[in-house]
């Protein structure tokens, strides 16, 4: 994007900014005004910037992969699941890696996000909805400081959402974590501490 277009950004062409963990992030703009490249630029798997991206004195780049794995989540606008596996095993890919949860704890989440009766439906034969639900699961079943979320909640109803930000902010707290979320729009989903147009 050129410099007019971002001129009046809280974020792009500032000096610094810093995301605190413990705290809740809005990150808010209109559609292709860069969200979704602001938490992959944070995530590491777009270097397509000028600055650094300082993490506890670590610069993220796209080979520490180590972020990834153990201080941030990501749940994907796209969520990156895999339609030929089923919502369990979807869930348990990751978690075979980071044993952050036994498989009862799996269940449990599904179970509250009401997909109990798709546990071992293929992802490819659910609805964007429900597919959003599986990929946040998904995203809880790691260690991490930040979960960056990117307009995770577009496709799901007012009950299921307030189902997801209850068990996000259990898992938030439980690890102290920060949170950043996308929107196109003025939302109260979590209560923020921070508000940043791009
Ligand atoms: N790999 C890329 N190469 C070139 N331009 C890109 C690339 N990725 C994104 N862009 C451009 O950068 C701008 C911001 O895109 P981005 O997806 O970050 O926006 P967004 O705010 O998340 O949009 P939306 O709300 O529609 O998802 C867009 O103009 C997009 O076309």
């Amino acid at each position: 994007m050129s410099e007019s277009e971002v001129s009046g950004s809280d974020i792009f062409l500032k000096n610094s900014v810093v995301f605190h963990s413990g705290k809740k992030y809005l990150v808010k703009a209109r559609s292709g005004r860069g969200k979704s490249s602001l938490l992959n630029f944070i995530y590491g798997t777009n270097s397509n910037y000028n600055g650094k991206i300082i993490f506890e004195n670590e610069v993220i780049g796209s080979t520490n992969f180590h972020f990834r794995k153990n201080r941030i989540s990501y749940i994907f606008q796209d969520l990156k699941l895999f339609d030929q596996l089923s919502v369990f095993e979807n869930i348990e890919l990751k978690n075979r890696i980071t044993n952050e949860k036994s498989a009862e704890e799996i269940d449990s989440l599904i179970k509250a996000v009401q997909l109990n009766g798709k546990r071992d439906q293929n992802l490819g034969s659910l609805s964007l909805g429900q597919k959003q639900r599986v990929a946040i699961i998904r995203a809880l079943c790691q260690p991490f400081d930040f979960l960056l979320l990117d307009e995770p909640f577009s496709h799901l109803d007012p009950e299921n959402i307030r189902i997801l930000t209850e068990i996000i902010n259990l898992e938030i707290k439980k690890r102290n974590a920060g949170l950043i979320l996308t929107s196109l729009h003025d939302e109260y989903f979590f209560e923020y501490d921070h508000t940043l147009h791009l």
